[in-house]
């Protein structure tokens, strides 16, 4: 019999002004995928042999030993089943089997097989490609190392090319060159993309990917010369085995250098890449993907916490009267509400992300690099921005529950731990966005130049004139608030220009004057891609697949997210009186009452991510809200509940009190 919903949850979703299907297809893509999606999602989640403890309930090992024996059988059913497609296989594992968890495959997948489709020559992917996506060998992407992860070419493992032999010889000269961090590398995978620095003949030439075997095929073990282990517990990622790694004369042959780019010829002649940046495609594509990763564990968090809070009711409002649901307290609301709309911003921030990405390769595929820059200040700048409010915002839903969000049962933990650290890989998020900043100096001094600027700067070029004193603004109006997100990007960008240079000017040199300007940098950084995220949200409100109550409410949504993000930076939007002091109280008004109006509708907007329960994995979001049953049932299956008494109260607690009994 089908458990009975929550009536507050029942009430909520009768309430809402618009059907949340609408939406759900307009976030995946139509109703086809939409189908296929559930199907696989249901076909996974309901699949015995990935039926397990809670993960929560077991050691670490236990839960590397269950990613791994889940990974092998994924691979087996996903060719059974003929999932093929990324965005299936995305439904069907990554959301189905793992609930967005790490597992000993992910840097496979993620990193080794696209850097060898993307970095390989054609031999090379006849080589090793098949191999490895049929899983007769793991790899993972071994770049950082224990004293170096941002600065690339500061990196210490030495490649060194031996013209007598065709060999490289690899080499770890230092403690602090040991490779430290790669997913997937202490216990499962048997090569690796390494990336070392290239010598020939003595002269380095920076940072170069090769394909190494590091463990025997046969019986697992390290090869001769390879030390390889398990970095140790970790804040999350417990189902993955990141490691480190040591190379002492390992010696390679020449063609395991991946050479689409850049070559070494017998001779030991190198030939340049067209880039040397193309050398770091793989981080590009994955940090393009972060985009997605961020709003989809936010959009997660949310889900949680915003059904829980019309489940639960806490305090008197009026005296004498029922409790109310916590989300009627608008404090509550503008813990949410806010969030809410960032996630929704940043899932159609990714689509566009990706669809970026993937125009902008074809066209380096076809030879034309010059679209590299602005994709690399667009992923730097939107990865960032992404990671940042995922980590803000699962955090605020962990507290927006209560006590209940510190308990695993609320789901909340494993997220945060699973996901924060996207604002560290693939590239440490400040020095990502002081990335989108260097792009964003060059074009302003392009548009200082009179030269055309790329799309996503074009902006920069004509800066909105600030306002005269004493006009009225709807700063509910989209087209008034992109504009002044426009006019405060660009604006930052010019005053952080001008920091440069008056740095320049007092004598600092270029570094140094950098580094001085920084915080400004970054904020200029933040505030474009903040811009590119409102325009892209409201570019999404006019989509035919929207009816015109999905319309509505997305648009308040947009609203809520754009003028929120207006109160939160007041500051950057009165500095030069682009905004007034009166747009700014303005703007918190038109907040409470936009909070108002998305309140019966907030249910059905979670409800519109359709996150099934075995993939929030959260007693406390459960789509019928029945949480408190499923609370003492949760911790009933604790191992510490096992038996009535536990065996420490035997070996410990209870020699300790007949001890302090007998002393009375
Ligand atoms: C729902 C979907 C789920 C997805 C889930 C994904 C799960 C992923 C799991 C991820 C596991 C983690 C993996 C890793 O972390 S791998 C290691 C990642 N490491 C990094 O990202 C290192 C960061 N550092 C760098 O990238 C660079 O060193 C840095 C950019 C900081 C500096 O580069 P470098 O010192 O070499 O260069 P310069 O500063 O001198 O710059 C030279 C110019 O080149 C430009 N540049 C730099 N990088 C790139 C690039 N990638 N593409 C294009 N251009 C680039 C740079 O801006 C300079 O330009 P200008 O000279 O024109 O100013
Ligand atoms: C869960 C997880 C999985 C990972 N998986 C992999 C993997 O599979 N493969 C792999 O190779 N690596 C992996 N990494 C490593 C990861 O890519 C690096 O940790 C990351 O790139 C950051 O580099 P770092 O650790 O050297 O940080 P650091 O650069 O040491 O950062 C420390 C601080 O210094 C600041 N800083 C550093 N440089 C600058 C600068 N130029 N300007 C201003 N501030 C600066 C940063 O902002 C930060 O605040 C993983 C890391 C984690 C946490």
């Amino acid at each position: 019999m089908a458990a009975k919903m929550n009536p507050d949850l029942k009430k909520e979703r009768e309430g809402a002004s618009f059907d949340p299907e609408k939406i759900t297809n307009l976030l995946y893509g139509g109703p086809d995928r939409v189908t296929s999606k559930r199907e696989l999602e249901s076909l996974a989640l309901n699949d015995p042999d990935f039926q397990h403890e809670d993960l929560n309930f077991m050691s670490r090992e236990q839960q590397y030993e269950t990613q791994l024996k889940k990974s092998i059988l994924v691979v087996q059913k996903q060719k059974e089943l003929g999932i093929v497609d990324q965005m299936d296989l995305h439904s069907y594992s990554y959301n189905g089997v793992f609930q967005s968890m790490s597992g000993p495959f992910g840097l496979h997948t993620s990193m080794f097989l696209p850097t060898l489709r993307g970095q390989g020559t054609d031999e090379q992917k006849a080589k090793w490609l098949k191999m490895a996506e049929e899983y007769a060998i793991i790899g993972t992407y071994a770049q950082t190392e224990m004293g170096h992860g941002t600065f690339l070419r500061g990196l210490e493992t030495t490649s060194t090319y031996d013209p007598q032999t065709q060999e490289f010889i690899l080499n770890t000269p230092t403690l602090t060159g040991t490779k430290w961090w790669p997913g997937c590398l202490g216990k499962t995978s048997n090569y690796c993309v390494l990336m070392a620095q290239l010598y020939i003949h003595g002269k380095s030439y920076g940072p170069h990917p090769f394909m190494v075997q590091i463990r025997s095929l046969q019986d697992h073990k390290p090869l001769p010369g390879v030390t390889v282990g398990d970095i140790g517990p970790k804040f999350g990622y417990q189902g993955n085995d990141n490691g480190f790694l040591r190379f002492d004369n390992v010696r390679i042959p020449r063609d395991n250098m991946l050479m689409k780019y850049s070559r070494v010829e017998p001779d030991g002649t190198y030939v340049k890449p067209p880039s040397s940046k193309l050398a770091y495609g793989t981080m590009v594509r994955v940090r393009s993907m972060i985009v997605g990763e961020a709003s989809e564990s936010l959009s997660k968090a949310v889900t949680i916490a915003i059904r829980y809070s019309c489940v639960r009711r806490q305090s008197e409002m009026k005296p004498g009267h029922p409790e109310p649901q916590v989300l009627d307290y608008v404090t509550q609301q503008y813990k949410l509400f806010p969030f809410l709309a960032a996630a929704y911003a940043f899932v159609f921030a990714s689509r566009t992300m990706i669809f970026v990405y993937f125009q902008s390769m074809a066209k380096i595929s076809s030879g034309d690099i010059t679209v590299l820059p602005e994709l690399h200040a667009l992923s730097s700048g939107l990865k960032s921005l992404s990671s940042w409010v995922m980590n803000a915002g699962i955090e605020e839903c962990r507290m927006a529950c209560g006590g209940h969000g510190y308990s695993h049962a609320s789901g909340i933990p494993s997220i945060y731990m699973e996901h924060t650290p996207a604002a560290t890989y693939e590239g440490e998020n400040t020095v990502l966005m002081l990335q989108t900043a260097r792009y964003l100096m060059k074009s302003y001094n392009q548009s200082m130049q009179g030269e055309k600027l790329a799309d996503s700067v074009a902006y920069l070029s004509g800066v909105q004139p600030v306002p005269a004193a004493g006009r009225t603004r709807n700063v509910l109006d989209l087209g008034v608030l992109i504009e002044a997100y426009q006019h405060r990007a660009a604006r930052l960008v010019h005053e952080a220009a001008l920091q440069l240079r008056n740095e320049r000017q007092a004598g600092k040199d270029q570094p140094d004057a950098w580094n001085a300007a920084s915080v400004d940098l970054v904020k200029a950084a933040k505030a474009h891609s903040q811009y590119f995220v409102v325009k892209n949200f409201a570019g999404r409100l006019t989509d035919p697949a929207l009816d015109s109550a999905a319309q509505a409410v997305l648009t308040r949504l947009c609203q809520l997210y754009a003028l929120h993000g207006v109160v939160d930076n007041s500051g950057d939007f009165l500095e030069d009186d682009y905004l007034t002091g009166t747009d700014i109280r303005q703007a918190r008004r038109h907040i409470n009452a936009l909070m108002a109006k998305l309140r019966p509708d907030a249910v059905a907007l979670v409800d519109a991510f359709d996150f099934p329960d075995g993939i929030l994995n959260s007693v406390l979001g459960r789509y019928d809200g029945n949480v408190y049953e499923h609370l003492l049932e949760w911790a009933k299956a604790s191992p510490l509940n096992k038996t009535d008494v536990h065996e420490s109260y035997h070996k410990y607690l209870k020699p300790f009190l007949e001890a302090n009994r007998a002393k009375l």
